[in-house]
This record gives structure tokens, sequence and C-alpha cells, in this order.
């Protein structure tokens, strides 16, 4: 919720202020050459830091009697006015210690005028200048805006300038280019903001002369006044202006108008006259004038031309990143009302609705009435019979804006019919909650009564399109609509088939309908148990996916025989030394993990092809639990003695089975209650749960984790889900 008031304020003032905001910043570029171009001439002298008035004033006025004025400029150059020998007026810039002219003066450069007058007021006088100022003032709440945004993002103040997870090149580049350039922009707008407010005397500067008590003047003791003290102790860094006596009397006086104060000096004695500090508000102008135009230090002028060209880089990129959000709108050729297929998405920055459309405009293509909305627009949908949940994740794990409200709508909606789900999480390894929000969604509506699983819960890393491509593989599969990749995705994720061998064709199918088959690969294949094996039965579009298990280097697949099948009708019929084209695609999270300290694989029915290979890999002997559960007895006794080979190895600690149809009738659900504690601690310490097997076992096992979690662990089992210590591939 804060981030959308955040975001819509940034928005909002970008909006209003962006015109004035680029011609002020176009200008501010130019301007700020202007200070660079005065440095590089050659009328300031070397170590003018350390030069002191009692080093300088005896030489100037002796070279220069008729001297009236010194000034010292930003730019450090020593000019003089007053008038020569001959009589004829002065003006120029001098050598402070040798009194030489190094040149004279110039006018400001007729285009800089302009530049300045057009930055300063647009040609509008006090009008312009009062739009100025509050664009000054909308830039500075821009920044608060959008450090707030960063903040956010970066998932705290700490965390600032610690990596940004990449989106798209506006939205990277607006954050990185907007913290480097931060500092600098803040300035630019205080100071403008600042001086603003003194041009139209909100803020007065109110600054007194020197004041003197002419009776209390001396004559004598005479000085040098190379020995006054005061002419010692300053500087001329610290000057701004001398006003020279204009005879030799004593009434007549020396007045300093220093950076900070401005003093009067008996120029026989070098007695102090009187003395003004110049008020806070003084001070605060000329440090304004100095920052805002870079006058002082060509470097820092340098910086501020930067800082302009960046908040014109900004005011593109917000727009593109608007322009992206608002293009995802979209227009619905079906309503919710008659539509069989709903695509809700929870999306902050678009990308996620880009997948959307590609989906929805798939569907209606294929003569299907689909509807695409956001999740906070969830509801009653008559005529569903399909429901798509594509989400990205936020902040801590949480939902984007546009899906804050899901959970509410879920609880107060129920589907009058039966719905399919299948849910799509968008997000990136880069955060420490992976998609977290997805796992909620999906773990909200496996609790409803009338929906029905489709597909596990599938992720999508940094919007990988081989991680897309596998759900829509898993998804056209069971729908029986072919969803192809997105063409801008294809090349990626069209990859080259592979010729694997039957090595043990499926010899015997049991009563239950489930067989083995095994397929020699070739040497450097790279494949791991948990990885799936796509096969085409029809050399058609039409893909069957099987969960691979390695066992003795060879593919093995455990097929549950279903009578007309296509898939696994298609394996049963192969016959040892046949050849088949097939493909081979990772699935990196279903993986063994690698470091895990100790690991829980849950199972139902053919899903426990993946652990047969596992438990084979598990070479450091990592304590590792075995649940698996099967209609009966005969099921199991044609893994058993793999498994127990492997136990005594000591690469599972034990194996628990139940079986469904025979004995205690024991779901694998009810071994797991019996060991809620063991889970709990398993958990509690890094350990990693795997389960695979059917929809409804995970929806059972998903269910009573939950409630493990948040007895044993404190935390939501969507917690683990989006860490990777609850790792599903479920079908
Ligand atoms: C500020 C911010 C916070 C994010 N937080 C998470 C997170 O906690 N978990 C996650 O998996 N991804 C996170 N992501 C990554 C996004 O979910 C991911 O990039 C997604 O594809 C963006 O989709 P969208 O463009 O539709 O909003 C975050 C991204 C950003 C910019």
């Amino acid at each position: 919720m804060t981030i959308s008031i955040w975001r819509y304020s940034h928005l909002a003032l970008a909006i209003s202020s962006f015109l004035l905001l680029t011609l002020a910043s176009i200008t501010g570029i130019i301007l700020a050459f202007e200070p660079v171009s005065e440095k590089i001439q050659p009328y300031r002298v070397n170590n003018f830091d350390g030069i002191t008035l009692a080093q300088a004033l005896p030489v100037l006025r002796k070279t220069y009697p008729d001297i009236s004025e010194l000034k010292v400029n930003a730019s450090q150059f020593v000019q003089i006015n007053g008038s020569d020998a001959n009589g004829e007026k002065l003006l120029a810039y001098v050598d402070p210690l040798t009194g030489k002219i190094l040149g004279s003066p110039k006018e400001q450069n007729e285009f800089f005028k302009w530049i300045t007058a057009l930055h300063r007021s647009l040609f509008l006088h006090e009008t312009g200048r009062f739009f100025i100022g509050l664009t000054a003032f909308l830039l500075l709440l821009i920044t608060v805006s959008g450090t707030m945004l960063i903040i956010q993002r970066q998932r705290g103040l700490k965390r600032f300038f610690t990596r940004i997870a990449r989106d798209n090149f506006a939205q990277y580049y607006h954050v990185v280019l907007g913290r480097w350039s931060l500092v600098p922009i803040v300035i630019i707008a205080l100071t403008g903001t600042y001086l603003s407010l003194v041009r139209f005397e909100l803020i007065g500067t109110p600054k007194e002369s020197a004041k003197v008590d002419f009776d209390a003047i001396r004559s004598e003791p005479a000085k040098n006044p190379a020995d006054m003290d005061i002419f010692k102790n300053t500087k001329f860094s610290d000057v701004e202006s001398i006003e020279f006596p204009f005879s030799e009397d004593a009434e007549d006086y020396y007045t300093f108008k220093l950076k900070t104060r401005e003093i009067a000096v008996n120029q026989i004695t070098g007695d102090i006259l009187s003395e003004v500090k110049y008020p806070t508000q003084v001070l605060l102008t000329n440090l304004s004038l100095n920052l805002h135009t870079g006058r002082a230090s060509a470097l820092w002028a340098i910086i501020l031309a930067v800082a302009s060209a960046n908040i014109l880089f900004f005011i593109y990129s917000g727009f593109a990143i608007t322009w992206k959000r608002l293009s995802n709108r979209t227009k619905n050729k079906y309503s919710a009302d008659e539509s069989k297929y709903i695509i809700l998405v929870g999306s902050e920055n678009g990308s996620t609705f880009g997948f959307a459309q590609a989906i929805h405009q798939q569907l209606i293509k294929a003569g299907e009435k689909s509807f695409l909305s956001q999740l906070n627009n969830y509801t009653v949908f008559p005529k569903a019979e399909n429901l798509i949940v594509l989400t990205a994740t936020y902040g801590l794990g949480d939902a984007p804006t546009n899906a804050g409200k899901f959970a509410a709508l879920l609880e107060k909606h129920q589907q009058p019919q039966p719905v399919h789900y299948s849910v799509l999480g968008f997000g990136s390894h880069a955060y420490p909650d992976f998609c977290k929000f997805a796992y909620e969604v999906n773990n909200l509506l496996s609790r409803q009564t009338w929906a029905v699983p489709l597909t596990d819960v599938h992720t999508v890393n940094d919007k990988s399109p081989d991680d897309f491509s596998l759900w829509a593989e898993a998804w056209s599969q069971q729908i029986q609509i072919p969803l192809t990749i997105l063409p801008e995705l294809q090349s990626a994720a069209s990859k080259r088939l592979e010729t694997l061998t039957v090595n043990t064709a499926a010899t015997e199918s049991l009563k239950n309908g489930t067989f083995a088959i095994s397929f020699q690969t070739r040497k450097r294949l790279r494949v791991k148990s948990g990885d799936l094996l796509a096969i085409y039965p029809e050399n058609d579009y039409r893909e069957r996916l099987y969960s691979i298990g390695i066992v003795d280097k060879e593919i093995r697949l455990s097929v549950r025989l279903h009578p007309g099948g296509l898939g696994s009708s298609y394996l049963h019929r192969l016959t040892t030394g046949e050849k088949i084209r097939a493909k081979v695609i990772k699935n990196e999270h279903f993986h063994f993990p690698e470091k895990a300290p100790e690991v829980v694989m849950i199972s139902n029915g053919t899903g426990i092809a993946p652990f047969l290979g596992m438990v084979g890999e598990n070479k450091d002997k990592v304590p590792c639990h075995l649940y698996c559960g099967f209609r009966e007895q005969s099921s199991y006794e044609m893994y058993q003695s793999l498994l127990e080979t492997n136990q005594a190895a000591g690469k599972l600690v034990n194996i628990n089975t139940a079986f469904s149809r025979a004995g205690e009738k024991q779901y694998v659900s009810d071994l797991i209650a019996k060991d809620a504690d063991l889970i709990g601690n398993i958990l509690n310490k890094g350990g990693v749960l795997m389960i695979c097997g059917s929809l409804s076992m995970q929806k059972d096992v998903i269910e009573l984790l939950e409630t493990i979690c948040q007895s044993k662990t404190g935390n939501s089992i969507s917690f683990y889900q989006s860490h990777n210590q609850i790792r599903t591939d479920c079908y």
C-alpha cells in the first residue's frame, strides 16, 4: 500500500513539472559551462589561498594610488577599480602580489545572458521566476518520494547502495542513476527553492553596514600596513571586496567585506573600527548561489551538468516505465461472466502482463473465450473452467500493488462450479523470498473447495523463457491446447532433441498399471535426477513430460499406464534397442540439494522416480528420509531392493511406506503427521523437503505442512517454499 502512495506521488509530481523541469535541466546543463569556461582564463594566481592582505594591499596601494575598490570573484580573480597614473579609469584583473595587470573583465557573454534569463524567469519576469521556483520545489519533492521508493525497493536504508535486481533498461537505470545523482539533485532543488524564497523576500536577508564611531578614531600610533594584525590575519580567499580609504585622513578607513562579516579598519593604526557579522540567511544565500551555479568550482559545475542530464534521463525513463504499465491495460473481447478461461495477473511493472497477454491471445486464437484482468479484480466467474494466475512478488515477499486485495476477495467470492487452477510465479533469485506471493496464492487456492489443481505451482526466475516454457508445456499437456512460446522467447526455448536408446523396455505391466523404462544416453549428455524428459509420441506439437531418475547412468522413468494415454501407451510399446527423439529439460529447482544438512523426500506412486536416482547421488551421505505412498505392497516391490541397497550404503536413513489400499490403508501424509517434530526440526535447521507425485497428494501434504510450519517453526509454509526449502514437482 505504502509503495503505491509514494509511487503515485512520484508520478503526479513528475507529470506536473516535467515541461519546466526539462527546460530548466537543458538550460542548467548549458549554464554549467559558464563557470567552467571562466575558470580556464589565466587570471587566478598560484597559491591564492595562502596570500594575506598584509602581503598584497601595500603593493597594490603603492602601484595604484587611486585604487578605490577591489573585488575577489567566485573564480578567485582579483579585480581592481580606480584610476591610473594618467587619471584614466582603471578596471582590471591583477596579480595581488605584484600588482601586474593580467587582463580586463568582460561583460557576460550574450548567449549565457540569454540562457540565464530563460533559466531564471522564462523571460516572464516575476511570474516566470515564481514558476521556476515552484519547479525547484517540486523537484525536491520528487527526490524525496524517489528516495522513499528506492528505500522500499532495497528493503531498508542500510541496503540503499546494495545490488539492484535488473529489470528492464529504463527501470534499472532509473534506480541506478537515481541513487548516484541523488545528492547533487537534492542540492540543486534545495538551493533553487531557497534562492526563490529569498528572491520573493519570503526569507529576509537583512545586511547591516559597519557603523563607525568617528569620535573614537585614533590617528596614532601609526603602523606599517604590513605589520597590522588584521592585515596579517586576513587571507585574500576570505575577501569578497575591499573599499579603499578615499584620502589619507584617519577618518577615511578601509571597509572589508569578507565571506562572513564586514569590518571597518583604521588605515593608520590598523584598529578595527566596527564589525558586523552577516546573518545566517545571507551566508546561506551565498552558499546556495555557489552550489546552484557551480561558480566556485569547475568540478562541481561539471557534477551539476551531469546531474541535470540525469534529470532529463529520469524524465524519459520515468515515462517509459509508466507507458509500459499503462499499455498493459487490457481490452477484453469477452466479458468475465461469459469466459471459460480466466487469467489473473499480479504485476507491478508490467512484464508479467506481457506473458499473460501471450497466453490470452493464443487462447482467443484457438477459439476459446478468455478474460484477462488483474488479481484485484477477482470475483465470481460463472462460466469459468480454468483459472490461470500469473503473479510477481515484491517488497518482503509481498503482493504487487494490483494483487494486494486478492486474499480477501478469494475469501469473499466462492466459485459456484469446480474450476481448475494453475499458478505461475514471477520473481528473482536476487531476492530472498523467491516468488513467495505466488506460493501463497497457490496455497490459498488449494484450500478452496471449488478449486482443482491443474498443474503444480511453477516459478519463473528473471523472466526466463525456459522457466516459462516449462509451465506452458505442463499446462498444455493437461488442457490439450498448444501454447506456443512467445516468438521473442522462442529462440531460447527451443532446444535440440536427443536420440535415446531404450535399454530396458517395459517388460511387464503390473496389476496397478505401473511400469519402469530406462534409456541409454550419449556420454556427455548433462542430465540429473529431477530433470524432465519431454517425449513427442506423434511427432507433432503434443509433448509429454516425465520426471527423470538417473540410476546406473541410465535415464529411468516410472510410468503409470493410462488406457488410451498418449505418452504412457507410447512408452509402453517401445522395445529394447529402439531409438526415440526426446528433449531433456533442466529442472534445477528439483535437483538433489547440494548444501542441505538434511533432506526429506516425499512421493506417491510414480513420483518416486526422481528420488530413485537422487538417493544414489547422495555421495556425502547427507541424512535423507524417504516417505513414499503406493496403492499396495506390490507397487513398492519394484523399487524395494534399489532403495534398501542405498539404505545399507548409508545414503538413506529410513524408508517410510504407506499403502492406501492394503493393511492400515494409510496415505503418505499420515506418515508425515506422525513425524511432525522431525519435519519441524529439519526445516528449522535449513533442511530441504522435496515432494513429487500427484497434485492431490501435494495438496494434502502442503496443508499438513502449513500446520507443522506454524506450530513448530513459527513461519508460514510460503517462507520455506520461497527459500527453496520446500520444493515440489507434482502433476
Ligand atoms: C522492488 C522489487 C522487489 C522485488 N521483490 C521480489 C521478491 O521479494 N521476491 C521475488 O521473487 N522477486 C522480487 N522481485 C522481482 C520481480 O518479482 C520480478 O522482476 C518480476 O518479473 C517483475 O514482474 P512485473 O514487471 O510484472 O512487476 C522484486 C523486484 C523489484 C523491482
